[in-house]
């Protein structure tokens, strides 16, 4: 009863050679279970999942270790012949696995700020040693012309990001060089300025701390403010009016100090310092000028060298206002004429850098005079804007 109420087809008429007979065993038959065993209860997702972890965990056993995760402690000991080779050597060292010719032969060097001026005279530099760069740039000032030259270069990266924002990069110095140089342009915005000093600086000392990197900021001579003390020595804590107008520029970048010598105390961030005394204004004040080959020559020095702490990285040659239009004048443009304008709020009265530590500890001292130097920057200059290469 049972049957007829599950099967009707009794009923119907059955196919004469309906007589039993067993289907014989296809040849592929054998194949046909295993397979089908593997497709029931998702057996064969499972079998992708481990097939993926122990590629996993065999991959990260391979890996060789990372370069810089000792210069931390590396960079404290003293006693370091030569910083460049033994980082040449640890980066090729730590490619244990990669084929011989294969390994990275310089450094992985970070330039914030490396479209500027400053920042794309040291980023040619570093290339042209055997770095491999990897500059940062919100381009408010910088321009992607003054780097242009390196595109295609697999040593060379450019990525347009505000150091105002973290950014996760593997190198293993890190030259902090992004903000607004020029009065005009840090005035643009001064909480922005202010924000970049602080929080980019901020970032980027995180950043080193991270991944053990050297970190180098360019501070500037403004942080002496209007001095007291003629010239100014890297101790002299500067007098500084710290609500003006340039405030923005002058706190943030000694904030910025702050930050960089509390990481290197708290946290063991190797912190160095550079002084550019490039600062051009008007009036009888003085200042001192010097040649952009000799400030990234003095950048480098400090990176490579195993000092801490402030430089100031300066030509000492001091010029009026007046004297600096008279040279460019002589040098440049005898046509050229001077035009008396008031002065700048805060602008400071005079700026001397006393270099005798960089002397001393770096063995650095500038080449370039005023006179020299001028003429080279404007065709440097007219290279950069009119592609006149004839200048150079
Ligand atoms: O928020 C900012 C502001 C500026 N920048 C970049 O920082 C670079 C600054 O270069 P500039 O050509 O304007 O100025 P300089 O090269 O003369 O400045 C250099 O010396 C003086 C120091 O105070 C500066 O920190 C240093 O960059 C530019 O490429 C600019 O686009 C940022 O990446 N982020």
């Amino acid at each position: 009863m049972a049957s007829e109420l599950t099967y009707r087809g009794h009923d119907e008429p059955q196919p004469k050679s309906d007589a039993y007979s067993p289907k014989p065993l296809k040849p592929w038959f054998p194949f046909l279970r295993p397979i089908r065993y593997m497709l029931r209860d998702q057996r064969l997702l499972f079998l992708f999942i481990g097939i993926a972890i122990a590629t996993v965990f065999f991959a990260a056993l391979s890996r060789p270790p990372r370069p810089h995760h000792n210069s931390y402690t590396y960079f404290h000991s003293a006693n370091m012949p030569d910083r460049r080779l033994e980082y040449q050597h640890r980066v090729a060292s730590s490619g244990g696995k990669i084929p011989l010719g294969l390994k990275p032969k310089g450094l992985r060097v970070l330039v914030t700020g490396g479209a500027g001026f400053v920042g794309s005279h040291l980023v040619d530099r570093l290339i042209n040693r055997g770095d491999s760069v990897i500059v940062v740039d919100n381009f408010f000032t910088g321009r992607k012309e003054n780097v242009m030259h390196h595109f295609g270069n697999p040593r060379f990266e450019l990525i347009r990001h505000d150091v105002v924002e973290p950014i996760l990069l593997e190198v293993d110095q890190i030259y902090h060089l992004a903000c607004p140089a020029s009065p005009v342009h840090y005035k643009f915005n001064p909480v922005k300025t202010i924000k970049t000093n602080v929080v980019g600086t901020l970032n980027m000392l995180g950043l080193a701390k991270r991944i053990g990197a050297r970190f180098l900021l360019t501070s500037t001579s403004e942080v002496y403010g209007d001095p007291l003390q003629h010239p100014q020595v890297e101790t002299y804590w500067g007098n500084v009016n710290p609500i003006g107008v340039r405030s923005c520029y002058d706190e943030g970048k000694r904030t910025a100090e702050t930050l960089a010598m509390d990481y290197h105390r708290g946290a063991g961030v190797e912190a160095l310092r550079k002084e550019p005394l490039t600062v051009y204004g008007d009036g009888k004040q003085t200042r001192s000028f010097q040649y952009v080959s000799d400030l990234v020559d003095g950048l480098m020095r400090l990176m490579e060298g195993e000092h801490v702490g402030p430089f100031n990285l300066g030509n000492p040659g001091e010029f009026t206002m007046l004297e600096l239009a008279q040279v460019v004048q002589e040098t440049i443009d005898p046509e050229a004429r001077i035009e008396f304008r008031p002065n700048t709020e805060d602008d400071p009265h005079k700026r001397k850098p006393d270099i005798t530590k960089a002397r001393e500890q770096l063995g650095w001292e500038p080449k370039v005079p005023l006179r020299k130097g001028l003429p080279l920057m404007v065709s440097d200059f007219r290279q950069r804007i009119f592609g006149d290469h004839t200048a150079a």
